[in-house]
């Protein structure tokens, strides 16, 4: 268990990390999200005590970092992958971390199986690709089979296998029981893995919750119907107390009411459905929702996410979690573009 609290950190005048309290527990994978420089790497960096506070404390499992004993038994960190000696072997990187903290020489070759750089565990790694030398920092914050892990953007620099098996990884290691807190900025990705998500901007906290409660919270959901004889559907949907309103693609959106229920009414009347689709905004829509005034740096040319935001209500994306942003907002900004880090 990760537990933050007041934790404040002024960079000179700049308030990076506002008064942040929370807790991250075992057992779920929780996804740390913010805009850029909203102070996520400032946070884990506070973590793991590679920066000072300025005010309020971290507490690890109960204690503080710097009371652990063998540190990288109890927390395995994936902060900046490119953070490696280069001139070593990876086995060589892995043999002088693990012998410094007490942990078997044996460990060193099952956590190199275990990230897939086996056949390579000889070579130099500062000939790894963007992807290899990722897939060695979570090789080191495995070495000490701690309870704790905190990876910060793990999917940089990984192709779609890669990706697919750290996603694997982080829930098979919740489900061992561990604390997972990571930071990423693919949100269709962390759709997929995190269950609990941590939400900050400009420093502070703005939400602390389920993925799913996060998303119901911060989007709109509604079924959309397609039908031959719109005026006549609206007139019944009216009628039964279901308010509709028309889509901007002209489909007919009834908010609050089960598809099935909406279904067996259109059935009832003998009116003719060409659609008939419950639609949930994605994990992206309700980001920039959410975050919309917290966002320091905007792209040029590009539509702030406050007004992405306004176009997603207006027209949710068509689909599933971590779903496209709707054509014509700004939800492309919250990608590759916005990025201060890259990759
Ligand atoms: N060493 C430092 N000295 C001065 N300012 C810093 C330092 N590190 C971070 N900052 C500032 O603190 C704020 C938070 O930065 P941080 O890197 O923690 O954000 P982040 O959420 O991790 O951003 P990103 O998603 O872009 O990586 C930013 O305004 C950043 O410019």
């Amino acid at each position: 268990m990760i537990e933050l609290e007041g934790l404040t950190k002024y960079y000179g005048e700049k308030l990076a990390v506002d008064n942040l309290t929370f807790t991250v527990r075992p057992g779920v994978v929780t996804g740390f999200l913010g805009p850029n420089g909203s102070g996520k790497s400032t946070t884990m960096r506070m973590v793991l005590d590679l920066d000072n506070p300025s005010a309020g404390s971290v507490r690890i499992d109960g204690r503080h970092y710097r009371e652990l004993v063998d540190p990288l038994r109890s927390v395995g960190a994936l902060l900046d992958a490119s953070a490696v000696h280069g001139g070593r072997s990876a086995y060589n990187h892995l043999l002088c971390l693990a012998q410094s903290n007490g942990i078997p020489r044996a460990r060193v070759a099952e956590v190199l199986d275990m990230v897939g750089l086996s056949s390579v565990a000889r070579k130099r790694s500062k000939g790894f690709s963007l992807g290899m030398g990722q897939r060695l920092g979570i090789a080191a914050a495995l070495l000490g089979d701690p309870r704790i892990l905190m990876f910060d953007e793990p999917v940089n620099g990984l192709d779609p296998e890669g990706i697919h098996w750290i996603r694997n990884l982080m829930r098979d290691l919740a489900a061992q029981g561990r604390t997972v807190f990571v930071s990423s900025h693919l949100m269709a990705e962390m759709a997929l893995t995190a269950e609990h998500l941590v939400v900050i901007g400009q420093g502070r906290l703005l939400a602390d919750t389920s993925m799913a409660e996060f998303i119901a919270r911060n989007s709109r959901s509604f079924v959309r119907l397609r039908s031959p004889e719109p005026e006549r559907l609206r007139d019944v949907l009216h009628a039964a107390g279901h308010p509709a309103a028309v889509g901007p693609d002209g489909g007919i959106e009834v908010e609050g009411v089960q598809a099935a229920r909406l279904g067996e009414l259109a059935a009832e009347h003998r009116i003719t459905l060409h659609e008939l689709s419950p639609q949930r905004a994605s994990l992206e829509e309700a980001f920039m929702r959410l975050t919309a005034e917290a966002v320091e740096y905007h792209a040029h040319g590009q539509r702030r996410p406050g007004a992405a935001a306004g176009a997603a209500q207006a027209a949710p994306g068509a689909g599933s979690e971590g779903g496209p942003v709707p054509e014509g907002t700004a939800g492309g900004g919250w990608g590759q573009d916005w990025r201060k880090k890259g990759g």
